[in-house]
């Protein structure tokens, strides 16, 4: 059973989503936005250490490993941390569109348990953009990018400036992320944004 509510179904009013000139090569991988994200980061012990790479126009796909850490169940993945694994990816259309955006709403279905052991092949799409609100799709395959569907997330992301993680961040880790050139780097790829 799946649908998605009103408040995901762009209005008529939304566009085609566009892919920004300098948005990274098909293939591409895309990095990590921040080292310490659960989903993506190279620092979190336990965490996704999800890989995503630039797709064909606004999409994107990464991958991720199903570790013992993940569980939920015996030996299955925990759904939480699979809403998380659309989430990141998700998250990282940013870089296709080369917007900021947050998750402003995610609706998940599950459809197969995911075992530990598994790769989770993901992809994720703009489908429309309305203003900061942007539209976007996304699911989970197990084992191969053409595997049966485990997971699938409708979403809705809004556009926000960097003022939202300054003025919202614990200032321990805003003061260290200010401090690693590297993290600014990231930040400076949107400022670019016409
Ligand atoms: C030096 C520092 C370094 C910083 C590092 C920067 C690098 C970062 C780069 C890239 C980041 C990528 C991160 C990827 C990680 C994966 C993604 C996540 O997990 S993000 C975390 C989870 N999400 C949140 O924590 C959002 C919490 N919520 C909010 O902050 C606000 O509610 C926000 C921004 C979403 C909206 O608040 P408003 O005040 O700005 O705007 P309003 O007017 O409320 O909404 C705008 C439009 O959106 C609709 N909208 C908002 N929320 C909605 C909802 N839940 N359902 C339906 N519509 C919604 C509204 O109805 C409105 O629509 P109408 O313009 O009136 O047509």
């Amino acid at each position: 059973m799946s649908g998605r509510t009103p408040a995901l179904t762009p209005p008529d009013s939304a566009l085609a989503p566009v892919r920004h000139p300098d948005a990274p090569a098909p293939g591409e991988p895309i990095g990590s936005h921040y080292e310490h994200c659960f989903g993506c980061g190279g620092e979190q012990p336990h965490g996704l250490h999800l890989a995503a790479k630039a797709g064909e126009g606004v999409s994107v796909t990464a991958e991720f490993l199903v570790r013992p850490e993940h569980q939920g169940a015996p030996g299955l993945a925990h759904g939480g941390l699979l809403a998380t694994a659309l989430d990141d990816t998700l998250g990282a259309l940013n870089w296709l569109l080369r917007v900021i955006s947050v998750t402003g709403r995610l609706e998940t279905d599950y459809l197969r348990p995911v075992p530990v052991g598994s790769v989770l092949h993901l992809s994720a799409e703009v489908t429309a953009v309305d203003g900061r609100k942007i539209y976007a799709t996304a699911e989970g395959r197990l084992n191969a990018p053409d595997g049966p569907v485990a997971v699938r997330a409708d979403a809705l992301f809004v556009e926000v400036k960097v003022e939202h993680f300054t003025e919202n961040g614990r200032p321990e880790e805003i003061r260290a992320a200010m401090d690693d050139p590297d993290q600014i780097r990231r930040v400076r790829a949107f400022e670019v944004n016409p």
